[in-house]
């Protein structure tokens, strides 16, 4: 064994490697806790920010211990997420690839789960801008889903697909983001238990998947269009390899990202193609390990197919009246009944749904609002966390801090009201989800799998 434990050879691997300090890399192992930070929901006021900002990105703050975040309703009303501070880095990229703001673009979230990329990516775009958030294990889909459904917003839809199936939707997405499933040494200060998945032949088998996922989503990027390439790894291999393999197998070119000398962040060139890459070493910057990298592709090979528009199904128009009132400018949306659930997502969206539903399989697209029975609306859980609910239809019903827990454990809570009917439970104005307010009960109707189990800390935020 070595100093800190670190896996065998696993230092060693690094001493070539751009702008690595064995000693620096060691003693913030050793010596320095991992740093907490949140990111708030620009579309979701809340007053969260403290006095120390994450330099690369405006809506990233650190904190200075770590609250229990289960037990603050702010954080399940969608007001922030809990995201390492060096992986807000892709906001910088995006902001600073985003040329033409007037021209709604497409963008791919490809190893989406469990959303932490993806809800940055739906800060830095706006409602004419479409996000696909994919995430090809199954089981991962459920928390992907939860997280985007709090962050409110009508403009992304999930898939659960493997990244060949993009190849099929070519020239489709202005940026696509691999944020590819690696060996996972940036996170060893975090997560020791990683240490004892490294090896180089890890290492060597990642690369291997990396190209692959690379190579299949490749066809899906429009000519001009950006992949940014990111890993929590150290390695070489998964890094500016990768990099320089893009540059030499497919038709792209690096893109330099301006950064400040004080972020600590190291910029690297790839040995064949002198590719830019972006490092972050623990002791150098604020946050885990890190690489990014952002690449623009040259031009399109092969002939872009027309997409043809599917058609509908006849729309119940009368239901669509009824679902319309719980919608804040109800006519910016396109209304669509899956099973008996009625969704809305954003009208500019429609034709990429048609498109997207033929080639995936979709789990969640725009907000789920609920069930029509009759002329009443079952609302749906993702109706009371999205931006877009109108509030002058329905009930609000403001809890104290003691009530948001008990509705979060989904317990009875008890509130002097006379109202009766369905009604948002909100925290500091923040809807956390439904409840039924009966003439003698309230019925709790916040989702059980999400609801809160553990204890109470003796000092909750
Ligand atoms: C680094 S994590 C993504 C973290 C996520 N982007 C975030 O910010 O919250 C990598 C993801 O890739 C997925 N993955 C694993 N194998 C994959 C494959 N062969 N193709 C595509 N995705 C894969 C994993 O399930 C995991 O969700």
């Amino acid at each position: 064994m070595n100093e800190y434990n670190f896996p065998e050879n696993f230092l060693d691997s690094l001493n070539e490697e751009p702008g690595f300090d064995r000693e620096n890399f060691v003693a913030a192992h050793e010596n320095i806790i991992s740093p907490t930070s949140i990111r708030i929901n620009p579309f979701k006021e809340s007053i969260l920010k403290t006095n120390e900002q994450v330099p690369w990105c405006a809506e990233g703050y650190y904190l200075d211990s770590r609250p229990s975040f289960t037990f603050d309703p702010l954080f399940h009303s969608g007001c922030y997420y809990v995201q390492e501070a060096s992986s807000m880095f892709i906001d910088h990229i995006l902001k600073y690839t985003r040329t033409n703001k007037d021209e709604p673009i497409k963008v791919l979230d490809l190893c989406a789960a469990p959303g932490g990329k993806s809800t940055l990516i739906n800060s830095a775009i706006t409602s004419t801008d479409l996000l696909v958030s994919n995430e090809i294990i199954k089981t991962r889909v459920p928390v992907l889903c939860d997280n985007l459904n709090r962050w409110g917003t009508a403009n992304t839809i999930v898939s659960n697909n493997d990244p060949r199936d993009f190849s099929r939707i070519t020239g489709f997405f202005d940026t696509i983001l691999v944020d590819a499933p690696c060996s996972g040494s940036g996170m060893f200060r975090k997560d020791a238990a990683a240490m004892n998945e490294w090896s180089e032949a890890n290492v060597n088998l990642c690369r291997q998947r990396q190209e692959r996922i690379l190579a299949d989503v490749y066809p899906a990027l429009k000519e001009d269009g950006h992949l940014i390439y990111s890993t929590c790894s150290y390695s070489y291999q998964e890094n500016e390899e990768i990099v320089d393999w893009l540059c030499r197998e497919f038709n792209m070119e690096s893109v330099r990202i301006p950064i400040y000398k004080e972020w600590g962040i190291v910029e690297t060139v790839s040995p064949e193609h002198k590719a830019w890459g972006y490092r972050f070493y623990p002791g150098k910057v604020k946050g885990e390990g890190l690489f990014a990298a952002c690449l623009k592709k040259k031009q399109e090979t092969d002939e872009l197919p027309v997409f043809k528009t599917k058609g509908h199904q006849k729309l119940a128009l009368q239901e669509i009246e009824l679902i319309k009132q719980y919608i804040k400018e109800p006519d910016a949306y396109y209304y669509n009944k899956v099973n008996d659930d009625w969704l809305a997502i954003g009208r500019a969206h429609k034709e990429s749904l048609d498109t997207l539903q033929r080639h995936l399989y979709i789990k969640k697209s725009g907000v789920r609002i609920g069930k029509l029975m009759g002329n009443d609306l079952i609302p749906d859980h993702e109706l009371a966390l999205s931006l877009y609910i109108n509030k002058d239809k329905v009930l609000q019903t403001e809890l104290n801090i003691n009530q948001a827990i008990q509705f979060l454990r989904r317990d009875n809570i008890e509130i002097n009201t006379t109202d009766k009917g369905w009604s948002l439970m909100n925290f500091e104005g923040h809807a956390l989800g439904w409840a039924k307010l009966l003439p003698n009960r309230i019925n709790n109707y916040f989702p059980k799998e999400l609801r809160i189990l553990a204890n109470a800390p003796s000092s909750s935020l």
